[in-house]
């Protein structure tokens, strides 16, 4: 993770001057939602264009909930005079309504499938965080990987979902990087291995400074991801 993040705000903190021009992401710096907005802007090279705010999960400033996301969720984007929620309609929204390297292909057949692969990460989430609950972890785990590693054989172009980096590979990321952890861990389940497509993607996406400026230290994230989401073994 990048060294120098803002300090989170919490309950104590007085409000950022809201509506002023600034662009400003409210994240938590550990949040996989929050986490794909953010690799989006570092992507597209706006670290100056769109300040983060970090926000205390915890311990949340009032102001936050009234002022800027009903929802009191991260992320939200503050943008000429709007704010913007929902993680996936925010990768889009950066993508399309700022400057940078473009994070969506422009080719019918490739965002065709990349629709549907947007479409899927939501039911992928749920049911990965769900196997670690129930008793069938590495069956619905192959069958997700197998689905995933069939996926990156479509286009051979690259080594991503859409051959080059796009919003489908970070949509995915930041649960793939907590779901190999979890999974590694306690099932001693190894996900690249047999799937060649998808340790060559987890090895690319590792090289890509946008996003491992992203990421959360294992150590402090797996005691968490157990404790939360990992029924008693
Ligand atoms: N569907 C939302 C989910 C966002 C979300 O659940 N964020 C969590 C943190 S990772 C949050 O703010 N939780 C606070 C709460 O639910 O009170 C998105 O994709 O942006």
């Amino acid at each position: 993770m990048a060294a120098t993040l803002p300090p989170a705000l919490d309950a104590s903190s007085p409000p950022p001057p809201l509506f002023d021009g600034t662009t400003r992401l409210y994240t938590s710096y550990t949040c996989p939602f929050a986490q794909r907005v953010w690799i989006t802007r570092n992507y597209k090279g706006l670290q100056e264009k769109i300040k983060l705010v970090g926000i205390n999960l915890q311990n949340r400033p009032d102001w936050y909930k009234e002022k800027v996301n009903p929802a009191n969720k991260v992320p939200a984007l503050e943008h000429d005079g709007k704010i913007i929620v929902e993680s996936l309609d925010l990768i889009k929204y950066v993508d399309s309504n700022f400057e940078g390297p473009s994070l969506y292909p422009d080719e019918p057949a490739k965002r065709e499938f990349g629709e549907e692969l947007l479409t899927y990460v939501s039911e992928f989430v749920p049911k990965m965080y769900g196997a670690f609950k129930g008793g069938d972890t590495t069956k619905v785990a192959d069958a997700e990987f197998d689905y995933l590693e069939k996926a990156l054989q479509k286009f051979d172009d690259g080594p991503f979902f859409l051959g080059q980096f796009s919003l489908v590979d970070i949509a995915y990321a930041p649960f793939i990087e907590r779901f190999q952890l979890v999974i590694a861990d306690v099932w001693k389940y190894d996900l690249t291995a047999g799937r060649p497509k998808l340790a060559e993607w987890v090895e690319e996406l590792n090289k890509i400074e946008a996003y491992k400026e992203t990421k959360t230290d294992p150590d402090q994230l797996l005691p968490y991801l157990k404790s939360r989401f990992v029924a008693q073994q």
